[in-house]
């Protein structure tokens, strides 16, 4: 047998797993990196977040990367170049952070990749009858592997894609296994780029649960931020607290179909984009908005779509909602949510244990301690929630 498969068996019989969740997410921040002590598996995963921070990415690197991200034509040579580029990064990135840690490479026993997302592409969005559902990542795992040492896990959504799904969100997963509580309905929302949120039955029946995209988090509130303040976001919604909310605009925001279809769903800055926004002013006559009133109008649009969508979910009140991902740390936009769900009692995932910044590199942690030690919880048979194991294994050697 190659050792290394004898080593993989080993960390799967493991009582205990140290792995590393990798995510770095649509706002191009940085890479988000969760030491994570794994037990069990399924309904019966424990989670230790042992340390936790976010890696900046340097302003050459993030215009890098946007010179093929969420865009139909790009340089595909660059697109080439950054699939290891990346790969590499991230593992330098790994090092530091356990240099920093005083923790030794061969204390870890997986690294659980996201890798970038490039391009993101259901059916509902490309609209080719021919094409399946598909979604593109980079950051290639075997560079990973063969920089740090550990044995890498990436590349996830593919085999949701495969399965009919469409590659996200992966989120229903993890938060199920995590944060499900009997006797307590429960939404865990995220608010990165994307929104997202997953509904939790206080029954905790498996084959109920879903995670569903809502539109817009914080792309559109940092595409501004970049033109208007030049900063990557609107610190504490300050420049949006100064303005007021057009409807007109917001009317106008609010009409498309991807709002209306049933759950669950995703979608991306293919769609959600500065050009989506200018089509919408200039369907409003609201071209001429100042740069306050339209941050404003932002905010409000990420807010109503965020709570319409879970108001098609919650039919009681004092339904928990917990918080996490960057827009948590945005009082306007979050304000605006609350105000429009006043029945529901708001928290952060840190109440649960799991510091909301974390909460999407420790669930690719979660998603590759299953593939190695559960696999046998079933969600049912239902679109968008297949019951799979995800990600491909890179050695290191
Ligand atoms: N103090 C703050 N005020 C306003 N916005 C903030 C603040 N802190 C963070 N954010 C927002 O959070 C974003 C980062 O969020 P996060 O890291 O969750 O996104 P992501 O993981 O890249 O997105 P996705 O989940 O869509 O992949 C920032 O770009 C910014 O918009
Ligand atoms: C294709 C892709 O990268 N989607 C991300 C993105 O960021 C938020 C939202 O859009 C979500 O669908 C997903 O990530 C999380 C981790 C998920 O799959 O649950």
């Amino acid at each position: 047998m190659n050792p290394q498969i004898q080593h993989l068996y080993d960390i799967a019989t493991k009582p205990e797993r140290w792995i590393i969740g990798l995510m770095s997410g649509t706002s191009l921040d940085g890479l988000d990196v969760a030491l994570c002590r794994i037990s069990g598996s399924g309904p019966a995963t424990a989670v230790v977040l042992d340390r936790f921070t976010t890696v900046s990415y340097n302003d050459d690197f993030k215009e890098e990367i946007r010179t093929i991200f969420a865009k139909r034509e790009i340089d595909f040579e660059r697109l080439c170049l950054l699939n290891p580029y990346i790969g590499r990064l991230h593992g330098r990135m790994i090092l530091d952070c356990l240099h920093e840690w005083e923790i030794e490479p061969d204390a870890v026993d997986i690294v659980a990749s996201h890798g970038q997302t490039v391009y993101h592409a259901p059916k509902s969005q490309h609209r080719h009858d021919s094409f399946p559902n598909a979604t593109l990542q980079i950051g290639d795992g075997d560079h990973i592997a063969a920089t740090t040492g550990i044995i890498t896990f990436s590349d996830f959504r593919q085999k949701h894609v495969a399965m009919g799904g469409e590659g996200a969100p992966l989120a229903v997963y993890g938060d199920y296994f995590m944060f499900s509580k009997k006797g307590e309905n429960r939404i865990l929302l995220n608010m990165g780029g994307i929104a997202n949120f997953t509904y939790l039955p206080a029954d905790e029946d498996a084959s109920k649960v879903f995670t569903t995209d809502t539109g817009p988090g914080n792309t559109l509130l940092d595409a501004y931020a970049r033109r208007l303040l030049n900063n990557p976001y609107d610190e504490d919604g300050q420049l949006a607290a100064s303005g007021q909310v057009n409807d007109a605009l917001l009317d106008s925001l609010k009409n498309n179909p991807f709002f209306d279809a049933p759950f669950p769903k995703t979608t991306g800055p293919e769609v959600f984009n500065v050009a989506y926004v200018e089509e919408a002013q200039a369907r409003s006559q609201t071209s001429d908005l100042s740069a306050a009133d339209l941050m404003a109008t932002l905010v409000q649009f990420s807010a109503n779509t965020i709570a319409s969508a879970i108001r098609r979910v919650i039919h009681e009140d004092e339904t928990h909602i917990y918080m996490s991902g960057g827009g948590m740390h945005n009082p306007i936009l979050t304000g605006a949510i609350q105000k429009l769900l006043p029945g529901c009692l708001f928290g952060s995932t840190n109440e649960l244990g799991i510091n909301g910044d974390a909460k999407e590199a420790v669930l690719f942690a979660v998603l590759a301690n299953e593939s190695l030690a559960g696999g046998t919880t079933s969600f049912g048979d239902r679109q968008g929630v297949p019951t799979i194991s995800m990600g491909k294994v890179s050695f290191p050697r």
